[in-house]
């Protein structure tokens, strides 16, 4: 069992926690061991070892002015604030607090509420017994190395306002690393909204399983780096909860892997590794078309066809000398203006299509939208079909259909959707695929995929759950002009294949999406975040692919 692939809402954790004190592991007894191995990790942290957390700890030597922190003797211990809440986030915290305390750490605890559950209470009261200075003013943290956060977790519901939004805005103010415990105290576990007010945090030590909050965009701010803190959740519990295919799953590599067209049949002919038809570009954005034929050609697709406007045929041709280049009757300003009435698209296992075309392509984008092959749409495919009515013609698709849009694509293709969920990514993405039956792939930092289950209907309703894949790294070196049409090929590539192979077409979007932000990583580690510029990322996806597959 792979823990990573899980993701839950705070009601889930908080039902899967309910079995496991049910089945008699103490309350006190868990929060000793999570409180425990979060102790262990900050001192590891400190030492420099491991993550990218480690990073904050730079900032902290460079604060203190005390040289690296591996070479600090005890002496030098930096001193630790650990901020305490009312609930069991706050109890956690309060171990932490005693824990590095006996480690030799100086640390203050900060708490401002008079009010603390038991259990938080007890460590509370165990803590002062110790000596270990309690403040409810932020002015003693000032001179603080770091800071832990457990103000709220997963119980955090409602806004917070008033004394404590104002200590946290003073907290964030004094620019110490803070390390939160299992969410940055003011997001919100499921929907990553900001609650008021939230705690800045450099990294997050996520509790047992992974919350959805850190697979929404507008909580990665917040959020920083992050961690899983596994403590040991029985796998039937999970599954208990979940299911045993749970509807919402992080992708990792495991997942990725297992969808790639790997290994070929040894008697594998072009023809059985998928035939994919591109239709992109226009005179104005040629390369929009070449981008995506590079990412066609790395998912390694048996056949690659390219349907673009008669001018910039030449172009095509000589920069993937493999395709088969397929000129089409172009507007006066050099876009597609249908496509050739010779063309029969039921030679291709699927086709991928939108990026360069522009809005006048929209004949063609028809024609595509009545067939009955598999299809990627992107860019201006999706501009298009927004104004032919984005609900209604993708219900009537007998096959299937993956759209990628991007937040403003989204918006334009489903408005009322977007109105409704507003930066909820995740319930959007699973709102669009229930009303439209089509996979929809929301791009972002955090890219979400959902598609309708229809082999599993909810009882005497006639709605279907929706699987959902969430892909949890990425670089921002990706958000960049021309990324999104290497996706769209590669995409493209894996999907004929998948069809071709008759194996599963859906989770293939799962797959590019994964590979591609692997190549995006890969380049940034090796050229900066800067230097992944489309082209560039279409260089790394064969040796990215080389080191997960
Ligand atoms: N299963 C696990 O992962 C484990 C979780 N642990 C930790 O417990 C917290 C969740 O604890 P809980 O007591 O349910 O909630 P919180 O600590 O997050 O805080 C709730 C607390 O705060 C009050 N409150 C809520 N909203 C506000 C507000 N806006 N303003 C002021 N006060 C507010 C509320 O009334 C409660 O009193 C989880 O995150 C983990 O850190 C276990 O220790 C280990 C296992
Ligand atoms: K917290």
């Amino acid at each position: 069992m792979t823990i990573q692939k899980f993701v839950v809402t705070a009601d889930q954790m908080r039902q899967i926690e309910t079995r496991i004190f049910a089945a008699g592991m103490p309350v006190a007894a868990l929060m000793e061991k999570v409180a425990g191995l979060i102790a262990r990790r900050i001192q590891e942290l400190l030492k420099g070892e491991g993550s990218s957390a480690t990073d904050c700890i730079t900032d902290v030597t460079d604060r203190r002015k005390r040289g690296e922190w591996k070479k600090i003797d005890n002496s030098q211990l930096p001193v630790i604030g650990v901020l305490v809440g009312p609930g069991h986030n706050g109890g956690d915290a309060l171990v932490v607090a005693r824990e590095l305390h006996f480690q030799g750490f100086q640390v203050v605890i900060y708490c401002p509420f008079s009010k603390l559950k038991e259990l938080t209470k007890n460590h509370a009261d165990y803590a002062r017994c110790l000596n270990i200075p309690f403040v409810d003013k932020i002015e003693p943290l000032k001179n603080c190395d770091l800071l832990v956060d457990g103000l709220f977790g997963f119980g955090l519901e409602r806004e917070i306002n008033n004394a404590t939004a104002t200590a946290i805005d003073e907290i964030n103010n004094l620019n110490i690393p803070i390390f939160s415990i299992d969410i940055p105290s003011g997001i919100h576990t499921d929907t990553g909204d900001f609650l008021g007010m939230a705690i800045r945090a450099k990294h997050t030590f996520c509790l047992g399983l992974w919350k959805m909050a850190f697979l929404q965009d507008r909580a990665l701010e917040y959020i920083g780096s992050s961690e899983l803190i596994d403590f040991d959740i029985p796998a039937a519990d999970i599954a208990a909860i979940l299911g045993e295919t749970p509807a919402v799953q992080r992708i990792t590599k495991a997942s990725a892997t297992q969808h790639l067209p790997l290994p070929r049949s040894p008697i594998s002919h072009k023809y059985t590794n998928g035939h994919l038809l591109i239709i992109a570009g226009s005179r104005r954005y040629s390369g929009a078309a070449i981008l995506s034929a590079l990412g066609a050609r790395a998912s390694g697709v048996g056949m690659l066809s390219i349907a673009v406007p008669e001018s910039i045929k030449p172009m095509l041709s000589s920069q993937l000398p493999e395709a088969l280049v397929i000129g089409c009757p172009e507007t006066q300003s050099g876009a597609i203006s249908e496509l050739p009435v010779a063309i029969d698209l039921g030679l291709y296992d699927a086709i991928a299509a939108g990026p360069g075309l522009t809005l006048e392509a929209a004949i063609a984008v028809e024609s595509l939208l009545e067939s009955d092959r598999p299809l990627v749409l992107d860019a201006d495919g999706l501009n298009i079909l927004a104004q032919l009515g984005t609900v209604p013609i993708l219900s009537e698709r007998s096959a299937l259909t993956i759209i990628t849009p991007h937040p403003g694509e989204f918006k334009r293709l489903f408005p009322e959707l977007a109105d409704e969920t507003g930066d909820d990514r995740i319930a959007a993405t699973q709102a669009a695929a229930q009303l439209c039956g089509a996979t929809i792939l929301l791009k972002g930092a955090r890219v979400c995929i959902s598609w309708k289950d229809e082999g599993d209907s909810l009882g005497d309703s006639c709605a279907s759950r929706t699987i959902t894949y969430l892909n949890p790294e990425s670089t921002p070196a990706l958000a960049r002009g021309g990324s999104g049409d290497v996706l769209t090929g590669l995409l493209g590539g894996l999907l004929a294949t998948a069809i071709a192979r008759k194996s599963p077409a859906e989770s293939v979007a799962a797959t590019a999406v994964w590979w591609h932000a692997q190549a995006g990583i890969m380049a940034a580690k090796e050229r900066t975040e800067l230097g992944v510029d489309a082209f560039t990322l279409t260089q790394y996806l064969i040796p990215a692919l080389r080191e997960f597959a």
